[in-house]
Protein backbone atom coordinates (compact mmCIF):
# COMPACT_ATOMS: atom_id res chain seq x y z
CA UNK A 1 0.00 0.00 0.00
CA UNK A 2 2.81 2.40 1.16
CA UNK A 3 6.03 1.64 -1.21
CA UNK A 4 9.57 3.58 -0.95
CA UNK A 5 11.69 2.92 -3.62
CA UNK A 6 15.30 4.11 -2.45
CA UNK A 7 14.02 7.48 -1.48
CA UNK A 8 16.72 9.81 -0.12
CA UNK A 9 16.36 13.46 1.71
CA UNK A 10 19.28 15.66 1.86
CA UNK A 11 19.12 19.04 3.30
CA UNK A 12 21.88 21.71 3.07
CA UNK A 13 22.06 24.48 6.08
CA UNK A 14 24.41 26.73 5.29
CA UNK A 15 27.43 25.29 4.04
CA UNK A 16 26.94 21.97 5.16
CA UNK A 17 24.79 19.02 3.79
CA UNK A 18 22.83 16.77 5.80
CA UNK A 19 21.60 13.27 4.84
CA UNK A 20 18.60 13.25 6.59
CA UNK A 21 17.66 9.65 4.94
CA UNK A 22 20.17 7.98 3.16
CA UNK A 23 18.42 5.75 0.04
CA UNK A 24 15.54 3.57 1.80
CA UNK A 25 13.29 1.47 0.64
CA UNK A 26 10.09 0.22 3.00
CA UNK A 27 7.44 -1.89 1.62
CA UNK A 28 4.08 -1.60 4.08
CA UNK A 29 1.45 -3.43 3.12
CA UNK A 30 -2.31 -2.96 2.79
CA UNK A 31 -3.99 -2.80 6.39
CA UNK A 32 -0.76 -3.27 8.52
CA UNK A 33 0.49 -0.79 11.17
CA UNK A 34 4.24 0.08 10.61
CA UNK A 35 6.11 1.49 13.23
CA UNK A 36 9.38 3.65 12.68
CA UNK A 37 11.15 4.09 15.92
CA UNK A 38 14.47 5.47 16.93
CA UNK A 39 16.63 8.55 18.14
CA UNK A 40 16.07 11.58 18.01
CA UNK A 41 17.77 13.15 14.52
CA UNK A 42 17.47 9.76 13.11
CA UNK A 43 15.16 10.71 9.95
CA UNK A 44 11.80 8.62 11.02
CA UNK A 45 10.12 12.09 10.25
CA UNK A 46 11.62 12.86 7.57
CA UNK A 47 10.90 9.31 6.16
CA UNK A 48 7.07 9.86 6.84
CA UNK A 49 6.45 13.11 5.34
CA UNK A 50 8.14 11.30 2.19
CA UNK A 51 5.06 9.14 2.01
CA UNK A 52 2.83 12.22 1.30
CA UNK A 53 5.21 14.36 -0.55
CA UNK A 54 5.00 17.09 2.40
CA UNK A 55 9.02 16.42 1.99
CA UNK A 56 9.96 15.76 -1.80
CA UNK A 57 12.49 13.14 -1.90
CA UNK A 58 15.84 14.27 -2.80
CA UNK A 59 15.87 11.04 -5.21
CA UNK A 60 14.15 7.87 -5.19
CA UNK A 61 10.41 6.94 -5.95
CA UNK A 62 7.05 7.25 -3.29
CA UNK A 63 3.80 4.87 -4.08
CA UNK A 64 0.95 4.45 -2.60
CA UNK A 65 -1.68 2.08 -3.96
CA UNK A 66 0.62 1.37 -6.90
CA UNK A 67 -0.04 5.07 -7.79
CA UNK A 68 3.66 6.83 -8.44
CA UNK A 69 2.84 10.10 -6.13
CA UNK A 70 6.23 11.52 -6.98
CA UNK A 71 5.77 11.43 -10.77
CA UNK A 72 1.93 13.51 -10.56
CA UNK A 73 1.63 16.78 -11.20
CA UNK A 74 0.92 19.64 -8.59
CA UNK A 75 -2.79 19.19 -9.22
CA UNK A 76 -2.61 15.14 -9.62
CA UNK A 77 -0.73 15.46 -5.98
CA UNK A 78 -3.64 17.07 -4.29
CA UNK A 79 -6.18 14.78 -5.39
CA UNK A 80 -3.93 11.73 -4.39
CA UNK A 81 -3.55 13.02 -0.97
CA UNK A 82 -6.98 13.08 -0.22
CA UNK A 83 -6.66 9.71 0.39
CA UNK A 84 -3.71 9.67 2.65
CA UNK A 85 -4.86 11.53 6.14
CA UNK A 86 -2.20 12.68 8.79
CA UNK A 87 -1.88 13.80 12.05
CA UNK A 88 0.58 15.26 13.71
CA UNK A 89 1.99 15.86 17.77
CA UNK A 90 0.49 19.15 18.05
CA UNK A 91 -2.60 18.10 16.46
CA UNK A 92 -2.40 21.23 14.12
CA UNK A 93 -6.60 22.79 14.84
CA UNK A 94 -7.71 25.53 12.98
CA UNK A 95 -8.25 27.49 16.64
CA UNK A 96 -9.83 30.04 15.46
CA UNK A 97 -12.90 27.66 14.14
CA UNK A 98 -14.54 25.02 15.87
CA UNK A 99 -14.27 21.17 15.88
CA UNK A 100 -16.79 20.93 12.85
CA UNK A 101 -15.37 23.15 11.15
CA UNK A 102 -12.06 22.04 11.46
CA UNK A 103 -13.55 18.55 10.10
CA UNK A 104 -15.69 20.45 7.34
CA UNK A 105 -12.20 22.37 6.24
CA UNK A 106 -10.66 19.51 4.00
CA UNK A 107 -14.16 18.36 2.69
CA UNK A 108 -14.62 22.29 1.42
CA UNK A 109 -11.48 21.58 -0.24
CA UNK A 110 -12.70 18.45 -2.03
CA UNK A 111 -15.73 20.45 -3.17
CA UNK A 112 -17.88 18.02 -1.41
CA UNK A 113 -21.91 19.67 -1.22
CA UNK A 114 -22.64 21.42 1.68
CA UNK A 115 -25.36 18.37 2.82
CA UNK A 116 -22.75 15.68 2.44
CA UNK A 117 -20.28 17.19 4.13
CA UNK A 118 -22.07 18.09 7.48
CA UNK A 119 -23.41 14.15 7.45
CA UNK A 120 -19.53 13.33 7.09
CA UNK A 121 -18.47 15.72 9.69
CA UNK A 122 -21.29 13.90 11.74
CA UNK A 123 -20.18 10.67 11.04
CA UNK A 124 -16.31 11.30 11.75
CA UNK A 125 -16.79 13.06 15.30
CA UNK A 126 -19.12 10.20 15.86
CA UNK A 127 -16.42 8.06 15.31
CA UNK A 128 -14.15 9.31 17.72
CA UNK A 129 -16.74 10.03 20.30
CA UNK A 130 -17.11 13.70 19.90
CA UNK A 131 -20.19 14.31 18.46
CA UNK A 132 -21.06 16.54 21.58
CA UNK A 133 -17.90 18.77 21.15
CA UNK A 134 -18.90 19.75 17.42
CA UNK A 135 -19.24 23.79 18.47
CA UNK A 136 -16.50 23.80 20.93
CA UNK A 137 -13.04 25.18 19.63
CA UNK A 138 -9.93 23.47 20.31
CA UNK A 139 -8.84 25.74 23.26
CA UNK A 140 -11.57 24.85 25.38
CA UNK A 141 -10.74 20.64 24.66
CA UNK A 142 -8.21 18.30 26.32
CA UNK A 143 -5.40 17.10 24.48
CA UNK A 144 -6.83 13.94 23.65
CA UNK A 145 -9.88 15.29 22.84
CA UNK A 146 -7.70 17.64 20.24
CA UNK A 147 -5.67 14.61 19.00
CA UNK A 148 -9.63 12.87 18.63
CA UNK A 149 -10.63 15.85 16.54
CA UNK A 150 -7.10 15.63 14.03
CA UNK A 151 -8.30 12.19 13.99
CA UNK A 152 -11.79 12.75 12.75
CA UNK A 153 -10.56 15.40 10.22
CA UNK A 154 -8.22 13.01 8.99
CA UNK A 155 -10.72 10.04 8.35
CA UNK A 156 -13.02 12.84 6.83
CA UNK A 157 -12.30 11.98 2.98
CA UNK A 158 -12.06 8.18 3.57
CA UNK A 159 -7.96 7.57 3.56
CA UNK A 160 -6.67 4.63 2.50
CA UNK A 161 -3.69 5.44 4.13
CA UNK A 162 -3.24 7.12 7.74
CA UNK A 163 0.18 8.65 8.80
CA UNK A 164 1.02 9.54 12.52
CA UNK A 165 3.88 11.71 13.40
CA UNK A 166 4.54 11.06 17.02
CA UNK A 167 0.73 11.10 17.86
CA UNK A 168 0.72 10.34 21.63
CA UNK A 169 4.00 12.33 22.36
CA UNK A 170 2.52 15.31 23.96
CA UNK A 171 -0.18 13.13 25.95
CA UNK A 172 -0.28 11.21 29.42
CA UNK A 173 -0.59 7.27 29.41
CA UNK A 174 -4.57 7.29 29.49
CA UNK A 175 -5.07 9.49 27.31
CA UNK A 176 -2.25 7.89 25.06
CA UNK A 177 -4.30 4.21 25.57
CA UNK A 178 -7.57 5.61 24.29
CA UNK A 179 -5.97 7.56 21.67
CA UNK A 180 -4.07 4.06 20.49
CA UNK A 181 -7.62 2.69 20.65
CA UNK A 182 -8.84 4.88 18.55
CA UNK A 183 -6.23 4.29 15.52
CA UNK A 184 -6.72 0.22 15.83
CA UNK A 185 -10.17 0.67 15.70
CA UNK A 186 -9.65 2.49 12.01
CA UNK A 187 -7.29 0.43 11.26
CA UNK A 188 -9.97 -2.48 12.03
CA UNK A 189 -13.28 -1.22 10.43
CA UNK A 190 -11.98 0.62 8.13
CA UNK A 191 -8.90 -1.05 6.65
CA UNK A 192 -6.85 2.03 6.90
CA UNK A 193 -3.05 0.83 6.73
CA UNK A 194 -1.14 3.07 9.03
CA UNK A 195 2.68 4.42 9.09
CA UNK A 196 3.30 5.98 12.34
CA UNK A 197 6.41 7.73 13.85
CA UNK A 198 7.13 7.36 17.58
CA UNK A 199 9.81 7.72 19.92
CA UNK A 200 7.48 5.26 22.74
CA UNK A 201 8.78 2.34 22.52
CA UNK A 202 5.61 1.04 24.45
CA UNK A 203 3.62 2.55 21.33
CA UNK A 204 4.77 0.40 18.79
CA UNK A 205 4.46 -2.55 20.96
CA UNK A 206 0.80 -2.06 21.61
CA UNK A 207 -0.33 -0.71 18.41
CA UNK A 208 2.44 -1.84 15.17
CA UNK A 209 2.49 -5.39 13.48
CA UNK A 210 5.62 -4.39 12.06
CA UNK A 211 8.34 -1.89 13.62
CA UNK A 212 11.48 -0.09 11.56
CA UNK A 213 13.88 0.55 13.55
CA UNK A 214 16.14 4.11 12.26
CA UNK A 215 19.58 4.96 12.96
CA UNK A 216 21.28 8.05 11.38
CA UNK A 217 19.14 8.27 8.18
CA UNK A 218 18.87 4.66 7.11
CA UNK A 219 16.33 1.62 8.41
CA UNK A 220 18.62 -0.67 10.00
CA UNK A 221 16.11 -3.14 11.19
CA UNK A 222 12.71 -4.38 10.30
CA UNK A 223 10.64 -6.49 13.23
CA UNK A 224 7.60 -8.40 12.71
CA UNK A 225 5.72 -7.98 16.02
CA UNK A 226 3.31 -10.99 15.49
CA UNK A 227 6.26 -13.54 15.16
CA UNK A 228 8.07 -15.17 18.51
CA UNK A 229 10.67 -12.88 19.74
CA UNK A 230 14.06 -13.88 17.75
CA UNK A 231 16.78 -11.38 19.30
CA UNK A 232 16.82 -8.22 17.47
CA UNK A 233 19.80 -7.19 15.91
CA UNK A 234 20.20 -3.52 16.95
CA UNK A 235 20.01 -2.14 20.63
CA UNK A 236 16.96 -0.27 19.79
CA UNK A 237 15.09 -3.75 18.61
CA UNK A 238 16.36 -5.38 21.60
CA UNK A 239 14.92 -3.03 23.60
CA UNK A 240 11.41 -2.86 22.13
CA UNK A 241 11.17 -6.88 23.20
CA UNK A 242 12.97 -6.84 26.22
CA UNK A 243 11.62 -3.52 27.57
CA UNK A 244 8.68 -4.52 30.50
CA UNK A 245 7.05 -1.43 31.84
CA UNK A 246 9.80 1.00 31.44
CA UNK A 247 8.80 5.08 30.96
CA UNK A 248 4.46 4.46 31.79
CA UNK A 249 5.15 2.88 34.77
CA UNK A 250 7.42 5.37 36.11
CA UNK A 251 4.63 8.36 35.41
CA UNK A 252 1.35 6.18 35.92
CA UNK A 253 2.04 3.47 38.42
CA UNK A 254 -1.03 1.14 37.59
CA UNK A 255 0.16 0.94 34.23
CA UNK A 256 2.58 -1.38 32.65
CA UNK A 257 3.54 -3.20 29.10
CA UNK A 258 1.57 -6.21 30.13
CA UNK A 259 -1.63 -3.81 30.25
CA UNK A 260 -1.69 -2.92 26.49
N1 LIG B 1 14.10 21.28 7.07
C1 LIG B 1 15.30 20.81 7.46
N2 LIG B 1 16.43 21.45 7.15
C2 LIG B 1 17.64 20.97 7.52
N3 LIG B 1 17.81 19.83 8.23
C3 LIG B 1 16.70 19.16 8.58
C4 LIG B 1 15.39 19.60 8.23
N4 LIG B 1 14.48 18.71 8.70
C5 LIG B 1 15.19 17.76 9.34
N5 LIG B 1 16.51 18.02 9.26
C6 LIG B 1 17.60 17.20 9.82
O1 LIG B 1 17.43 15.88 9.33
C7 LIG B 1 17.71 14.91 10.33
C8 LIG B 1 16.51 14.02 10.56
O2 LIG B 1 15.45 14.80 11.09
P1 LIG B 1 14.03 14.16 11.46
O3 LIG B 1 13.17 15.25 12.01
O4 LIG B 1 13.52 13.39 10.31
O5 LIG B 1 14.44 13.14 12.62
P2 LIG B 1 13.50 12.37 13.65
O6 LIG B 1 14.03 11.00 13.76
O7 LIG B 1 12.07 12.51 13.26
O8 LIG B 1 13.80 13.18 14.98
P3 LIG B 1 12.80 13.56 16.20
O9 LIG B 1 12.43 12.27 16.87
O10 LIG B 1 13.66 14.44 17.07
O11 LIG B 1 11.64 14.29 15.60
C9 LIG B 1 18.13 15.72 11.57
O12 LIG B 1 19.53 15.81 11.59
C10 LIG B 1 17.52 17.07 11.32
O13 LIG B 1 18.26 18.09 11.96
Amino acid sequence: MITFKEVSKRYKTGRQWVDAVKPTSLHIEKGHIQGIIGFSGAGKSTLLRMANLLEQPTAGEVYIDGQELTGLSTGELREARRSIGMIFQHYNLLSNETCAANVEFVLKAAKLPSRERKKRVEECLEIVGLAEKARQYPAQLSGGQKQRVAIARALANNPKVLLCDEPTSALDPVTTLSILEFLEKINREFQVTIMLVTHEIQVAKRLCSRVAVMENGAITEQLDMSLPAVKPATPLGQFLFDTEGEGFRGSHPGLKIGDY
